[in-house]
C-alpha cells in the first residue's frame, strides 16, 4: 500500500500547558508530509480531519481507504480538497482526469470510488490534501486562482500585508464541512494572521509552504493568555486545536495553507485577540 498514516488523539488546552517541546512538535507538528512514491497522512481526532500529502514520481498514486475508515473506498463517507503545490500535474477522478496547476484547488465530493494523484510531466509534484466526514454529496469542481475569492489584507508597517485567497469556501463550492485556501505573504511581510483568532466551532491545520529549505516559520499556538510556539520548516504542517490561536512570523517570505472542518463553514466567525492582549 502506498499510503502511511497515523493517528492524533485530540488534546484538551490544560493538558496541552505542560508540554515540553518533544511532546509538543510530537501532538501538533506533522513534520514529514511529502515523501517520493507515498501518500503520507495524519488522521486527527480533532473534527476527524485527515490531512495528507501526495508525491508520485514513478508512477500514479492512488487513495486508497484506510484501516481506521473502516470504508470500501476512501471517499464513502468523506469529502476531500486538494492543493497543487508543486508543478502542474493531474489527478484523475473516477476516471476523469483533471489538471491542476500550481496553487489550484480541487473538491472531490462523497461517493467517489477512485482518486488518482499523477506525476507531472517535469517539475517536482505534491499534492497537498484535507479531508473531512461528509454527509452529502456534492460534486466535484476545480478552483483556479482567478475563481477564488480573495482578499487583501494587513499593511508593510505591521509585517503582515497579505492575499488571503478562498479556494474552497462556500461562496466558491459546495461543501459539507470542508473549507480551504492559501494566504501568501508580500514581500516584507511576516506575520500571518494577526491579530490573532480562535474559532471554538472550528478546528484549523497549516502547511507551510514556498519557504526556503534553510529559513523557517515560528508558529504560534494554544490558548491565548497561555501560548507556545512550533518552529516549523518548508512543507510541514500543525494542527490547530479549535480552543488554540494559530499565527506564524517567518524569517523569510512564505505561503501557507489553511483548512478547516466543523460546526460552520463561516469563514468569518473569528474570535479576534488584539497583540497587546496575548500572553
Ligand atoms: O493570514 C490570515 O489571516 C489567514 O490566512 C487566516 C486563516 O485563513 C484562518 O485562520 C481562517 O480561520
Ligand atoms: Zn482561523
Amino acid at each position: 500500500m502506498s499510503i502511511s498514516y497515523s493517528i492524533r488523539h485530540a488534546t484538551h488546552p490544560n493538558d496541552s500547558k505542560s508540554y515540553d517541546t518533544a511532546k509538543l512538535r510530537e501532538t501538533f507538528l506533522i513534520e514529514n508530509l511529502f515523501q517520493e512514491n507515498t501518500i503520507q497522512a495524519v488522521y486527527t481526532m480533532h473534527d476527524r480531519l485527515i490531512v495528507g500529502g501526495a508525491q508520485p514520481v514513478e508512477q500514479p498514486l492512488k487513495l486508497e481507504t484506510l484501516p481506521t475508515l473502516r470504508s470500501e473506498h476512501f471517499l464513502d463517507r468523506r469529502e476531500l480538497g486538494i492543493i497543487n503545490i508543486g508543478a502542474e500535474s493531474t489527478v484523475s477522478v473516477d476516471g476523469d482526469v483533471i489538471t491542476l496547476a500550481n496553487k489550484e484547488a480541487l473538491y472531490v465530493g462523497k461517493g467517489v470510488k477512485e482518486v488518482v494523484f499523477h506525476p507531472a510531466a517535469s517539475g517536482k509534484t505534491l499534492f497537498y490534501f484535507n479531508s473531512a466526514p461528509a454527509h452529502h454529496a456534492y460534486p466535484t469542481k476545480k478552483v483556479s486562482l482567478d475563481e477564488a475569492e480573495t482578499v487583501e489584507m494587513g499593511s508593510l508597517e505591521n509585517s503582515n500585508h497579505r492575499l488571503i485567497r478562498k479556494l474552497l469556501i462556500n461562496s466558491v463550492v459546495e461543501t459539507c464541512q470542508l473549507q480551504m485556501g492559501l494566504t501568501e505573504l508580500q514581500k516584507g511581510s511576516v506575520w500571518n494572521t494577526m491579530p490573532a483568532h480562535t474559532h471554538d466551532r472550528r478546528m484549523e491545520a497549516y502547511l507551510y509552504f514556498d519557504l526556503p529549505e534553510d529559513q523557517v516559520v515560528s508558529h504560534f499556538m494554544g490558548e491565548p493568555q497561555e501560548t507556545r510556539h512550533l518552529f516549523v520548516k518548508n512543507n510541514q504542517a500543525v494542527i490547530s486545536p479549535p480552543w488554540s490561536i494559530h499565527s506564524g512570523a517567518g524569517t523569510y517570505n512564505y505561503s501557507f495553507i489553511w483548512g478547516m472542518a466543523g460546526e460552520n463553514l463561516d469563514y468569518n466567525d473569528m474570535d479576534k485577540v488584539q497583540p497587546v492582549d496575548l500572553k
